[in-house]
């Protein structure tokens, strides 16, 4: 049997990364090409797995139409070098988890008459997703309610799959940093990219928590120039950390940014979590998201303006003094998680792209 040709549009952010290679881990018969941009995470993440095709890439911004001619040029040229790029290699159908990079994929496979999957983990659907949904083969959501932006736009069901996630969090993960068992642990972490701003506010609570006898592991990014401006036994300061599996699933609560994968993760370990949406992101979608999570009394959620280190400081204090609040947000942030995500659109993948038979 043949194997089938796959390309793999996903590029910028772990949010959009990690969902694409936990899917193209689930399809080892399949070849697999990766389409990105270069200077992305996907440069770190990719290469010495799959081959890695970059095209030069940048969003629209503003609503001067001088400014957009440079992304135009880009996204005709990228639709160009892609179209290239499936003719090539033989590439049967295109998978993607949107953002820019879905357009010159999905618009490349589209003129070639192959099949295309664009799988969206927001609740409120990007710009991408919105225009470009209704010529894709199949859509998929990591959320229900993100379907009331799509249905009617594609005339077709849209497939609530959850979003995939690393394999390590479908199973007990042991943790690397010496923390004793007994102790609780708070994780605060930003997007993969980090989180200046929630890292300034929560360096002010923190020196409360570590007084109780709390442990704090604090995910920073790489680009906050203070990240090392606490020390304390108990208080652990990482740029980025690898097993967020074991790390969130040993979590007593995480304070977050509220971005899909994140969120995801968080209802497969069953962690409570306070949400802090970055408030900058498009359409404050990560508020969105948030409140799929609030409304299930898995995690509550506060705006970045309204948050100060005093009351950081004490809401947290609170949470750690009610084990039984803590145990009911775990149990309905559980009652969220899909496991199987990766799983059906590993599927949905095999429907639309078969392995073909030789004749
Ligand atoms: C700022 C912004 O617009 N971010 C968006 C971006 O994802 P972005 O990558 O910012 O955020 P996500 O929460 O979706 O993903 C973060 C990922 O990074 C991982 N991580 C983080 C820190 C660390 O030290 N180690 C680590 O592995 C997390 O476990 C998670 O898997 O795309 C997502 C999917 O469209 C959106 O929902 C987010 O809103």
């Amino acid at each position: 049997m043949a194997r089938p040709k796959l390309l793999i549009a996903a590029s910028g952010t772990g949010g959009h990364l990690f969902p694409a290679l936990a899917v193209a881990k689930a399809l080892p018969d399949y070849d697999i090409h990766w389409l990105g941009v270069p200077d992305r995470l996907e440069t770190q993440l990719v290469p010495g797995i799959y081959p890695l095709h970059q095209v030069p890439l940048q969003g629209f911004q503003g609503r001067n139409p001088i400014a957009q001619l440079r992304p135009l040029g880009q996204l005709l040229g990228a639709i160009q070098k892609t179209r290239t790029l499936i003719r090539q290699e033989g590439i049967q159908g295109v998978f993607t988890t949107g953002g820019y990079i879905a357009a010159p994929g999905i618009l490349a496979a589209r003129s070639l008459g192959c099949p295309t999957l664009l799988h969206e983990s927001n609740a409120l659907p990007g710009k991408v997703t919105r225009a470009l949904a209704p010529w894709c083969s199949q859509v998929a959501v990591g959320m229900a309610e993100a379907v009331q932006h799509l249905d009617k736009k594609t005339g077709r069901t849209i497939a609530v799959t959850g979003t995939p996630v690393r394999p390590e969090f479908l199973g007990p993960q042991a943790l690397d940093l010496a923390i004793p068992e007994d102790s609780p642990l708070i994780v605060v972490m930003g997007g993969s990219q980090g989180a200046v701003a929630l890292n300034q506010k929560v360096r002010e609570a923190i020196p409360h928590w570590l007084e109780t006898g709390a442990w704090v592991v604090h995910l920073t990014g790489t680009n906050d120039p203070d990240a090392h401006s606490l020390s304390h036994p108990h208080y652990v300061v990482l740029p980025f950390y690898d097993n967020m599996a074991g790390l969130l699933q040993r979590a007593d609560l995480a304070i977050s940014r509220a971005g899909a994968s994140a969120l995801t993760e968080l209802t497969l370990t069953g962690t409570p979590g306070l949400l802090i949406p970055y408030p900058y992101a498009a359409e404050n979608h990560q508020r969105h998201n948030g409140d799929v999570l609030v409304k299930a009394g898995a995690a509550e959620m506060i705006s970045q303006g309204d948050l100060t280190g005093d009351r950081l400081q004490k809401l947290i204090l609170d949470w750690l003094g009610n084990p039984t609040k803590l145990k009911a947000m775990a149990h309905q942030a559980r009652s969220l998680a899909v496991p199987d995500s990766t799983e059906q659109l590993a599927t949905l993948v095999r429907q639309l792209i078969p392995p073909t038979h030789p004749n």
